[in-house]
């Protein structure tokens, strides 16, 4: 293992989701390497930022080699290796995730832009701010000189709360659910797909054997989770948001377990007819900071026209942001 510190970029510090995601990272969450954190927001935010830092002081974590904080992008992403892109305006109630692709989107513009600049050649980023994975294409769009297979976008909370939906309703452990997957965009018309899932090696669909529960409660309830929780708690998820952030980084960098997979939107290549060139949320593999997308599964009618649809919907926002010059 490498004792140089590995630079990690958060953006959106000292919002809720960094509020989270900064201490499970400075306290090892991505393994033993130390790290050190790079930490922007925007220039009314820094006194807040600096009370979180203190916070972070007062921890003494071990792992933790260096904070720094600041509003310009160029120098907080200077040599960073990871950079975890969450700060944008979260929706409110009776948003859908698109609404806010004019309000965040030129944040990834000015960011791509910094990154593509001052990161380190091995860099990887991660979109977590909505409309993350338009996001993450207006980002990977004004980055030409990073390669795109770099860029990700968060689909790994819907997979994590799929898998809880699905071990809940089959009394099954967690830990026995593999293959899960997540289609599409990060947004109500996600496909969360049972029918390549495992429970305790078993076809997930047919342990459930109920496909009125799986259309009309479990892909409703995975692809409107984000929604009822804006609801009860009245601002969005931040540490679901903030783990299943950790998650995705850290298989990226270290691997997904050996026979299973997971759910990540990237470019895509073509595969399983999604148009390529968007960022759509695929299985994949990942081995040594590498993802590969899981080849040779079989979609039926009724995946087809799931992942169709949000397909169409990531085409339409790719579309929007062409049309505001953000790619
Ligand atoms: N992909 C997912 O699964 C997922 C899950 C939950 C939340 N989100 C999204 O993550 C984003 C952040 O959520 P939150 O709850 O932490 O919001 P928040 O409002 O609490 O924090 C956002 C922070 O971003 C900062 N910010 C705004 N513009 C910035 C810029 N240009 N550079 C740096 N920082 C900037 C703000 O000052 C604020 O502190 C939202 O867009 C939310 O919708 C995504
Ligand atoms: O739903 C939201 O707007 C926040 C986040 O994307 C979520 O899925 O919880």
């Amino acid at each position: 293992m490498s004792s140089t510190p590995l630079k990690i970029a958060v953006t959106g510090a000292a919002g809720q989701i960094g509020y989270s995601l900064l201490f499970r990272l400075a306290s090892g969450a991505l393994g033993d390497r130390p790290v050190e954190l790079r930490l922007l927001e925007i220039t009314p935010a820094l006194k807040a930022l600096e009370g979180v830092v203190m916070e972070l002081d007062d921890c003494a974590f071990p792992t933790l080699a260096g904070v720094e904080i600041g509003d310009d992008a160029e120098t907080i992403f200077d040599g960073v290796n990871l950079a975890l892109l969450v700060g944008a305006k979260p929706r409110g109630p009776g948003m859908e995730r698109g609404d806010l692709l004019s309000a965040n989107g030129a944040i990834f513009t000015a960011q791509g832009k910094a990154l593509n600049k001052v990161a380190a050649d091995d860099v990887r980023i991660g979109v977590t701010g909505n409309p993350a994975n338009t996001n993450a294409l207006i980002a990977m769009s004004n980055a030409p000189d990073i390669p795109r297979e770099r860029f990700s976008a968060l689909t790994r909370l819907d997979h994590n709360r799929a898998i809880s939906q699905l071990a809940a309703k089959t009394g099954a452990p967690v830990t026995d659910i593999t293959k899960m997957t997540i289609w599409g965009n990060h947004s109500a018309t996600q496909y969360p797909d049972l029918f390549h899932a495992e429970v305790a090696g078993r076809n997930a669909a047919e342990a459930v054997g109920d496909q009125d529960w799986l259309e009309n409660t479990f892909i409703p309830t995975v692809a409107k989770r984000g929604a009822a929780i804006i609801e009860a708690r009245g601002s969005s998820s931040a540490a679901s948001a903030a783990s299943a952030t950790i998650d995705a980084a850290r298989d990226w960098l270290h691997g997904s377990a050996e026979g299973d997979w997971v759910s990540m939107a990237v470019v895509s290549d073509g595969s399983y007819g999604v148009q390529e060139g968007l960022i759509s949320s695929f299985p994949v593999t990942t081995s040594n900071g590498d993802w590969s997308i899981v080849q040779g599964l079989e979609i039926d009618d009724f995946s087809r026209g799931r992942i169709d649809a949000s397909v169409a919907e990531l085409a339409d926002e790719k579309a929007a942001v062409t049309e505001l010059g953000l790619i």
